[in-house]
């Protein structure tokens, strides 16, 4: 951070463009840059909520449960729109421990205890205010408490897929996941591949 060491931030105005389902901001602020020169901007910012995502590993099949739902964003830039993930939710208002728990049971139907908090990142930190906690758990394929398939009331209408972990990398190559959070998880698998096999 040497160069933005005397950089200043000073937000001026924090309008809202829309409040609908999510939130759209613009932000205007007095940025003293690098140089020490000050600027008027405005930047648009979409604030959704943060959220949280898991993978969901069973190492008897050394398989991963992948979830498959209709993403419109996806859809009006060039994709059918048919994505598959990683379960995922937003936190609404609970830690994101309880909230991946609740997404796991809602979403795919496995009822995960023991989960383990990876790391955090930004998902498109120039437009959007979102951050993802990743989560891991091990799951028992043979033991599933329940159907999944998302909350029906909110139009969620989810398909639980599990896929082998070498076909799913598989799938990042052919471009069939082509989920950032998702090839995330993945990747995290096959970084970590032995300490999975003894898990
Ligand atoms: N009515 C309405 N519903 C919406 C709108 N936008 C989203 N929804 C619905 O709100 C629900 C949110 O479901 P969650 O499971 O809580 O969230 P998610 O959409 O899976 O989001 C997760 O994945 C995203 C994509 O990677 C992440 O961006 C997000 O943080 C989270 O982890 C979904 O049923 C979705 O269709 C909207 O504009 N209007
Ligand atoms: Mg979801």
């Amino acid at each position: 951070m040497t160069k933005f060491r005397d950089a200043k931030i000073e937000i001026l105005r924090d309008e809202t463009l829309s409040n609908h389902w999510y939130h759209l901001r613009k932000v205007t602020f007095n940025y003293t840059g690098s140089d020490g020169r000050a600027e008027e901007l405005t930047r648009e910012v979409y604030d959704s909520g943060n959220g949280a995502t898991i993978l969901l590993f069973d190492p008897k099949r050394q398989s991963v449960i992948l979830v498959r739902q209709f993403r419109m964003p996806a859809h009006v830039n060039g994709h059918s729109g048919w994505l598959l993930e990683t379960p995922a939710g937003l936190l609404d208002g609970e830690n994101a421990t309880e909230a991946i728990r609740r997404e796991a049971m809602e979403e795919t139907g496995y009822d995960v205890h023991d989960v383990t908090f990876l790391f955090r990142s930004f998902t498109s930190p120039g437009s959007v205010t979102e951050t993802l906690d990743f989560f891991f758990a091990i799951i028992d394929g043979e033991n599933r408490a329940g159907e999944g398939g998302g909350q029906a009331q909110e139009s969620e209408d989810i398909e639980v897929v599990e896929v082998k972990l070498v076909d799913a990398m598989a799938m990042i190559e052919s471009g069939e996941i082509c989920d950032a959070k998702t090839i995330m998880l993945l990747q995290w698998a096959m970084l970590n591949r032995e300490k999975l096999a003894d898990s």
